[in-house]
């Protein structure tokens, strides 16, 4: 009896899910804007959270922003892919935008701290690429949080407070820049997006080539 042709079955591209973290004032979300702003295949996880709005932020553009019963029933209801708390508020990404992003083979970005990005990892490895941003120096990352001035003294100590607990986690990630230049920082997380979505696209493309040599009936 003839073995029974295996029946390879087609995968769908997915997106890359790239994911940034830093210590507070390192310069992420500003690497993360200019990202978007630039390349236009790239959506942004928009996070929910208890924090209050800063001043310069709009709510649905940079947060959800919402009260800790709202989030503790988005939490409960499993409607959070992960969730952290991170500098004494709720922060939490949104699951129905990622699955669907990842299924229609959209790259997503995540501007998240080091808990989020564990907890993506252990979830959805294969998709996961991530980035941690140091600052050139603590003096400097000091001086970017006064100079951002969006937060009170006391919320920018316990955020400089935190920062070296976090910069400790730079192992668990794929790749580390430092953001002395911004432009060189820039650059340097462009050509990671670049080199990753050759590699997505060629192991895709591979797929493909593997799944129709065995479709190939031999001729004996
Ligand atoms: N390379 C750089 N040189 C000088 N200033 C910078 C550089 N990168 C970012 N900044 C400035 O530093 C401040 C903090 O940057 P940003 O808000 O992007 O930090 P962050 O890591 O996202 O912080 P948080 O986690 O608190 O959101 C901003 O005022 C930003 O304009
Ligand atoms: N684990 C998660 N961390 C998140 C999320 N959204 C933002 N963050 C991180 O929180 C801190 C503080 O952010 P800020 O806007 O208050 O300065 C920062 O490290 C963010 O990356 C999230 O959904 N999950």
């Amino acid at each position: 009896m003839k073995p029974a042709k295996a029946s390879p079955v087609p995968i769908a591209r997915r997106g890359l899910m790239l994911v940034i973290s830093s210590p507070s004032g390192a310069g992420k979300s500003t690497i993360a804007r200019t990202l978007l702003a630039q390349d236009s295949q790239i959506g942004l996880s928009v996070s929910v959270t208890t924090r209050q709005r800063r001043p310069s932020e709009v709510e649905s553009i940079h947060y959800h922003f919402k009260s800790i019963r709202e989030f503790e029933r988005l939490r409960d209801s499993d409607a959070l892919l992960e969730w952290a708390e991170v500098h004494g508020n709720f922060y939490g990404t949104p699951r129905e935008p990622v699955e669907a992003a990842m299924a229609e083979g959209r790259d997503m970005l995540f501007d998240i701290d080091w808990q989020g990005a564990q907890q993506l990892q252990e979830k959805m490895s294969a998709d996961v690429v991530s980035i941690f941003v140091l600052p050139p120096t603590m003096t400097e990352l000091q001086s970017r949080l006064h100079r951002r001035a969006e937060d009170s003294e006391e919320v920018i100590a316990k955020r400089l407070a935190n920062s070296r607990a976090e910069i400790a986690h730079w192992r668990e990630y794929d790749y580390v820049i430092v953001n002395d230049d911004l432009d060189t920082a820039f650059d340097a997380v462009q050509s990671i997006v670049k080199a990753e979505r050759l590699r997505r696209d060629r192991r895709h493309g591979i797929y493909d080539f593997v799944t129709k040599l065995l479709e190939e009936t031999p001729v004996l």
